[in-house]
Parts: structure tokens; C-alpha cells; sequence
């Protein structure tokens, strides 16, 4: 039977775990808090996923070098902004032969480092057992085993199969892919699009404004993602305009609620002061921003979620700058 360690106990670490467990795997899930772990060992975690009675084969610990012992699979899930510093206190527990899966959706601000990178520096793991798994996958849904496909990307395919047949389940439908750098291109910068859809919606503006900057935001993502040596399929597909589509869409996107809230008026600091989950984007909007600068990538949207969140401008700011640029040809 396939062991995996998942480190973070939050709404994707558990859902996922309990993906894990559906498909036949065997799960180890590591905890900061005691409490939280002796909840999950007694089949809930109702700080995350109110409600969901965990599936079988689930334990959790406070003890990482228990967590992680023997396992053939590593999930990181915990805020990318974190996971340096925590797997500086990890890295040593890992298995020297195991997958490491980052669930991250984010860039680390001051290195613009993707998470795959970051994994490699700090973990000293290869990139042929760095695996991105990336799709649309809001935790709520998947917890209620609502049917939903990902990509499991790893630049190399064996052992992207090899994990990927670990969280095959019968509602859980993961397809393989290669392309590391685009799968995480499109999960870090999707949240920063849906930051702006849901000024857009907190607004009160309609559907052909937020198609209009889904759109347009996956074009800022595919000119990055390629410019970084991502394949333009990518964004076509579950990793790209499927967590983009899920995410700007849904009431359950922790980023696109930032965003609504953001739209009705209120200051980013008050917002924050609401926010109990990762909103990933508030603090990648500054990284992949920068990213783009210095690969010369053109992402407007990005460049004023940005200057909301930073600098104070308003979300009607914003709309008055992205509608009074110069006109231009649609596929530049
Ligand atoms: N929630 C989703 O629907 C979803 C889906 C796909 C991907 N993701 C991505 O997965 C990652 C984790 O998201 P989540 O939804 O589980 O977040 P979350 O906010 O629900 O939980 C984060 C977890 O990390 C822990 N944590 C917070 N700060 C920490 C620290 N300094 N050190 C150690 N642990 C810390 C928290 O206690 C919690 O267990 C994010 O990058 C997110 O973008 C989330
Ligand atoms: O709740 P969000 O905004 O972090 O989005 C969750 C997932 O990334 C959707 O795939």
C-alpha cells in the first residue's frame, strides 16, 4: 500500500488527504496544533472543513519525523509564503526516495521563487520527484466529494503517474502532465485574477466585466507562464483557464471573496482583519508582479491588483486605468 505524508492540516491538506485515503492510499497528516491533530484523529476537522466525516486510514501527528517516516508520497499544504521556513525544519525527515507534492498556489515574495523551487533549494530534492498537483479544486467541494479533475505535473512522467494513481478516486480525476512551470504559473496568478473579479462583483458590475477580466487575465498568465518557460497548452487546460473559471466564479474562493469585499468599499487591512484563511494572492500579487518585470511581460490587471492591495488605490482606480490604456491588438 502507497504511505503519503501531508504536511498542514488546513482545508486543502485535509480534503486532499481525504482524496488520498478514498483512492486506497494510506495517510499521515502532520499539525502545529495538538488539538486540531487529536480532532483529526477522531474523524473530523471542523476548523477547516465543518461538517465532513474524514475518511478511514487518515492519522495525524505533532511529531514530523513521524509524519514523514517511510513515506513513499510528501504533500506540502501549508501558505506558500511559509514554506521555507518550514521546510528548513522538515527536510531532514524526508525520505531520500519519495515524491515531494507541493498543493501550493503561490511565488515567494523577495526570491520570486515558484514553490517547486523553493522545494528543491531547501529540501535538496531532485526535480524528477518534485510534483505540482494544480487544478480546480476548492477544498468545500472536493470534501463533499463533488466530482472535479487536476494535473498532476512533474517533469518526470513516471513519477507524475506514480502519483497520480495515488489520489485517483471515484470522484477525484487526475491527469498527467509534464509541464511543472506552467501548472504553477496558472495556480499562483489565477488567485491574483480572482482578486480583481471579485472587486469586479463586490462592484456590483456583471458578467461580460468579469468574462472580460478572466479573459484577459488568463492572457497576462499565459504571457508570463511562456516568458518562464511554460507550455501554452497549459493554460488551456484544468491547471489554466479550469482553476482560473473555478476560482473567479466561486463564492468559496477565499481570493475572489477577498476581492467582493475588497469592491464594497472596505480597506485592505480590514479585509485581512476578516480573512482567517490563506488568501494566496494579496501577498503574490507583489512577487509575480515582479516576476514580470524582469522578464519584460506586460500584466495590467496584476500591476493595479497590486497597487490596490499596496498602495492604496481603489478598486474604481483601477477600472478608470485598465479602460483608458491605449488600444491594442487582442493576441499581443
Ligand atoms: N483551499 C483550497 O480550496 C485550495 C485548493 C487548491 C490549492 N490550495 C492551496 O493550498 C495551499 C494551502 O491552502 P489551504 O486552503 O489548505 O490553507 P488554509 O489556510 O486552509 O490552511 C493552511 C494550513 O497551514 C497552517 N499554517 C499556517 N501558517 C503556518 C506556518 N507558519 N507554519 C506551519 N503551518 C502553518 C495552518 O495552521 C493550516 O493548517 C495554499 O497555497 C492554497 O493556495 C488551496
Ligand atoms: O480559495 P482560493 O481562492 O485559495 O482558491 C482555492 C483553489 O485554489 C481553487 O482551485
Amino acid at each position: 500500500m502507497t504511505t503519503a505524508a501531508v504536511f498542514g492540516t488546513g482545508s486543502w491538506g485535509t480534503a486532499f488527504s481525504a482524496v488520498l485515503a478514498d483512492s486506497g492510499t494510506s495517510v499521515r497528516m502532520w499539525g502545529r496544533r495538538p488539538e486540531l491533530v487529536d480532532q483529526i484523529n477522531a474523524g473530523s476537522n471542523e476548523d477547516y472543513l465543518p461538517g465532513i466525516r474524514l475518511p478511514e486510514g487518515i492519522r495525524a501527528t505533532t511529531d514530523p519525523a513521524e509524519a514523514a517516516e517511510g513515506a513513499d508520497i510528501v504533500v506540502l499544504a501549508v501558505p506558500s509564503q511559509t514554506l521555507r521556513h518550514n521546510l528548513e525544519r522538515w527536510a531532514h525527515h524526508l525520505p531520500r526516495d519519495a515524491a515531494v507534492v507541493s498543493l501550493m498556489k503561490g511565488v515567494e515574495l523577495g526570491t520570486t521563487k515558484r514553490m517547486s523551487e523553493v522545494i528543491a533549494e531547501v529540501g535538496g530534492v531532485e526535480s524528477e520527484r518534485i510534483v505540482v498537483v494544480s487544478g480546480p479544486n476548492l477544498a468545500g467541494e472536493i470534501a463533499l466529494k463533488q466530482p472535479a479533475a487536476s494535473v498532476v505535473a512533474c517533469t518526470d512522467h513516471a513519477t507524475a503517474e506514480r502519483v497520480a494513481d495515488a489520489c485517483w478516486s471515484t470522484y477525484f480525476r487526475p491527469y498527467t502532465l509534464t509541464d511543472v512551470v506552467g501548472c504553477e504559473i496558472g495556480g499562483a496568478v489565477k488567485n491574483v485574477v480572482a482578486l480583481a473579479v471579485g472587486m469586479a462583483e463586490g462592484m456590483g458590475m456583471g458578467d461580460n466585466s468579469k468574462a472580460s477580466l478572466i479573459t484577459r487575465g488568463l492572457a497576462e498568465t499565459t504571457r508570463l507562464g511562456v516568458a518562464l518557460g511554460g507550455d501554452p497548452a497549459t493554460f488551456a487546460g484544468l491547471a489554466g483557464v479550469g482553476d482560473l473559471v473555478a476560482t473567479c466564479s466561486s463564492p468559496l474562493s477565499r481570493n475572489r471573496t477577498f476581492g467582493v469585499n475588497l469592491g464594497h468599499g472596505m480597506a485592505v487591512k480590514e479585509v485581512e482583519a476578516v480573512t482567517k484563511q490563506t488568501a494566496e494572492g494579496v501577498k503574490s500579487c507583489d512577487s509575480i508582479l515582479q516576476l514580470a518585470r524582469e522578464h519584460d511581460v506586460y500584466v495590467p490587471i496584476i500591476e493595479q491588483v497590486a497597487a490596490v492591495v499596496h498602495e492604496g488605490r481603489t478598486p474604481q482606480q483601477v477600472v478608470e486605468s485598465l479602460l483608458s490604456r491605449a488600444r491594442k491588438h487582442e493576441l499581443e
